[in-house]
């Protein structure tokens, strides 16, 4: 015979509590009652989609495949969101040179933790991405001609101020007048390390001059002397917190950008192999390369200094 469980008798209480709650409502049992000092009218009035502007969001999704192929809309998704993200990396890193230039540190490393955060969120999004099979890709991987992640401008744009200059990427840009602009007044422009530095050089250490009025359209280049300044800024014990931690702040954006190349090239090595990529470089091994790319070798070369 299966036993039979004899049903659960609710405390006398909480039925009581349940009819008074019933009794003041005109919703039915398990449905949440709309409160009389919600709006619900909105005619002409600031909503949630006019303030997001989510009429051009929502449609600006538009799968090249046909028919359509299902797992377009995730690849396109995917790169939409990163490209928001990468506007507001954008966004903080320009914000966090100026306050640099005007000497609020403080401030300046609050705009490179929220930096810091939306890394960690892009290099977490390629999760999303290592669900699309190969098979899946390849099925509409020739809707895409020859576009690429190397056509992104606020990517490259955020690589030029992080020292990554490189003037010959804006060939690339010439048919799109608004990211070739952006992107020649940041070539012409101060790193984010550029910034940091005069701020170094402002609080009493010695930064080479020539350092400091660099040509800034030329990429960075490793410099030795500023090796032991860092020393002395990493082990002295009068050394401003904020200069230390912004010198592990500016570690952790160089590791996290890092992070993302490799995530990048694992997920394409996963989906297309070694072809060659749809924007005409060798694929994988190129993506390698950039693995090589450093934004703050002293960052990082001072290490190799630090003793006990
Ligand atoms: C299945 C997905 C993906 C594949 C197979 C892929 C493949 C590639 C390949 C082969 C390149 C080298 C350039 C070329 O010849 O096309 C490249 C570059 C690039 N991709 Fe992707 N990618 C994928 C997803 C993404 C996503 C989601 C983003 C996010 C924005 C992205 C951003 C970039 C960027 C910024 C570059 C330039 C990197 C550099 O210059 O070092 N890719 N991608
Ligand atoms: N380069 C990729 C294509 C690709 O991934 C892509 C194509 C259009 C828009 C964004 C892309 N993403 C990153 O490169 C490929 O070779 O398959």
């Amino acid at each position: 015979m299966p036993q039979t469980t004899p049903a659960q008798t609710p405390p006398a209480d909480a039925v009581s509590a349940q009819n008074t709650a019933a009794q003041n409502s005109a919703e039915p049992a398990g449905v949440r009652k709309i409160e009389d000092t919600v709006r619900t009218d909105f005619h002409g009035a600031m909503t949630y989609g006019r303030y997001l502007g989510l009429d051009a969001l929502l449609h600006a999704q538009h799968p090249q495949s046909s028919p359509v192929h299902h797992d377009e809309m995730l690849f396109i998704i995917q790169h939409q969101t990163s490209e928001l993200w990468l506007k507001l990396v954008l966004h903080e890193l320009l914000e966090a040179r100026r306050l640099l230039d005007a000497d609020d540190l403080g401030k300046a490393l609050k705009c490179l933790a929220r930096v810091k955060a939306i890394q960690r969120t892009l290099t977490e999004q390629w999760s999303v991405l290592g669900t699309l099979t190969p098979r899946e890709y390849a099925q509409f991987r020739g809707s895409l001609g020859n576009s690429s992640g190397f056509q992104s401008y606020q990517y490259r744009a955020v690589e030029f101020v992080l020292g990554n200059k490189h003037a010959r990427m804006l060939e690339v840009f010439t048919s799109e007048p608004e990211a070739y602009d952006l992107l020649s007044g940041l070539l012409a422009e101060p790193t984010l390390y550029d910034a940091f530095l005069r701020l170094v050089a402002r609080n009493g250490y010695e930064i080479p001059a020539d350092v400091l009025d660099r040509d800034v359209t030329e990429p960075w280049t490793f410099r030795e002397e500023l090796v032991p300044v860092f020393k002395r800024i990493y082990e002295e014990d009068s050394t401003p917190w904020g200069l230390y931690e912004a010198c592990e702040d500016l570690v952790d954006l160089e590791d996290n950008f890092q992070a993302w190349r490799f995530r990048h090239l694992r997920t394409v090595q996963r989906t297309i192999g070694f072809k060659r990529g749809t924007g005409g470089s060798s694929g994988v091994d190129f993506l390698k390369r950039a693995l090589d790319l450093t934004f703050f070798p002293e960052l990082y070369a001072v290490r190799t200094e630090i003793g006990a």
